[in-house]
C-alpha cells in the first residue's frame, strides 16, 4: 500500500492523504518526502486549495511515527529529522494558496502541528486530538508549538501544549483550533467549506496568501520553528523520552 496519495479533486482542489491507517496514519520518512512533493505541485497555477486529511475514519495523523524513529537516539539524530519536518511544515504555512486540514479523525502529536500550518482545520463529528508531545517528556519538534502560538489566543495555545489532552471536537472548535464540525463525507465538507475561495481567481487567493505570509517574515517564524526543533532534540536525548517511548512500544507488543 503506498503511504501517501496525492489526488486533483474537484475545482482545484489538491488532495494529500496519509494512507497508513494501520499505523494511525503516523508520519515517516516516506510521508515527509510525499508531503514536500505536494506542497510543489499545490504551487502549481491550475490549483487553487490545498488540502490535507488521513486515511480511513479513525485518525487524521498520530504523529512522528514512533516505531520508525525510535533508532534516533542522540540529539544529533533527532535534531535531522525534526528540522526536516520543520522545513516542511513551514513550506506549508506560507504556501501562497489557501490550505486546509480534514481531520478525519484523532490529531495526536506531530498531527496536530500538521494541522496547525494549515490556514483552516475541520473536523469530523466525533474526533479528538492533543498536543500528547509533554506526555513522551518532549515538546512540539515541528514548529508546530510556535505556530500554535501565534494562530490561537496565548492563554488557549499555552494551555493546550503545557497540559497535553486531547480534546473533543466541541471543546477544539470552542477553543478556535477548528472551524468547523462536519458529519458526512470529508471532501464534500471540504469542498463546502473552501467554497468561497474555490470560486474566486488563482490570483486572488495567492495575493491574500502572500500578504499574510508577510507576518510569518516579521515574526520571524521560519527562526522560531527551526529553534524548535533544535529544543526538542535536545529534549529527545534524555532518557525520560526514551523510556516513555519504550512503554507505547511494550504496550503494543503485549497487545499483540
Ligand atoms: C516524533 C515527532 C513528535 C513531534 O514533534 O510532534 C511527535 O509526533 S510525538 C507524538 C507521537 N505520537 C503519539 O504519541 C501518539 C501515539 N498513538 C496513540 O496515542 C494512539 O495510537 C492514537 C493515535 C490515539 C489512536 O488510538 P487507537 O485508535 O486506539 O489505536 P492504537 O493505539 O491501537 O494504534 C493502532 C496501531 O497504530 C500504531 N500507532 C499508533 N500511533 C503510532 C505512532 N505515532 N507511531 C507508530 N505506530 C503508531 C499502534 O502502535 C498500533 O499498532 P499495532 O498494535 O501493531 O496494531
Amino acid at each position: 500500500m503506498d503511504p501517501y496519495i496525492i489526488s486533483k479533486e474537484k475545482n482545484g482542489v489538491l488532495l494529500f492523504t496519509i494512507n497508513r491507517p494501520d499505523r494511525r496514519n503516523a508520519i515517516n520518512y516516506e510521508v515527509m518526502s510525499g508531503l514536500e512533493k505536494a506542497i510543489d505541485m499545490a504551487a502549481g497555477n491550475d490549483i487553487k486549495v490545498f488540502a490535507i486529511t488521513g486515511a480511513g475514519d479513525q485518525a487524521f495523523c498520530s504523529g512522528g511515527d514512533l516505531s520508525a524513529f525510535h533508532s534516533l537516539k542522540t540529539e544529533t539524530q533527532a535534531y535531522g529529522m525534526l528540522s526536516r519536518m520543520a522545513g516542511i511544515l513551514y513550506k506549508l504555512l506560507v504556501l501562497p494558496k489557501p490550505t486546509i486540514a480534514i481531520l478525519n479523525g484523532s490529531a495526536v502529536g506531530g498531527g496536530c502541528e500538521i494541522a496547525s500550518a494549515c490556514d483552516f482545520r475541520i473536523g469530523r463529528e466525533g474526533m479528538k486530538a492533543g498536543f500528547v508531545q509533554g506526555n513522551l517528556a518532549i515538546t512540539t519538534g515541528w514548529g508546530g508549538g510556535s505556530i500554535l502560538l501565534e494562530k490561537l489566543p496565548q492563554n488557549i495555545a499555552m494551555k493546550m501544549l503545557l497540559d497535553a489532552k486531547i480534546h473533543t471536537a466541541e471543546e477544539l472548535r470552542d477553543f478556535g483550533f477548528i472551524h468547523q464540525i462536519y458529519k458526512d463525507d470529508p471532501i464534500d465538507a471540504c469542498l463546502s467549506f473552501m467554497s468561497g475561495s474555490l470560486d474566486k481567481e488563482t490570483t486572488v487567493l495567492e495575493a491574500y496568501k502572500t500578504m499574510l505570509n508577510k507576518k510569518w517574515k516579521l515574526l520571524s517564524m521560519r527562526e522560531r520553528m527551526e529553534e524548535e526543533a533544535a529544543r526538542c532534540a535536545v529534549l529527545w536525548e534524555d532518557d525520560a523520552h526514551h523510556k516513555k517511548v519504550d512503554e507505547f512500544m511494550n504496550k503494543k507488543n503485549k497487545n499483540n
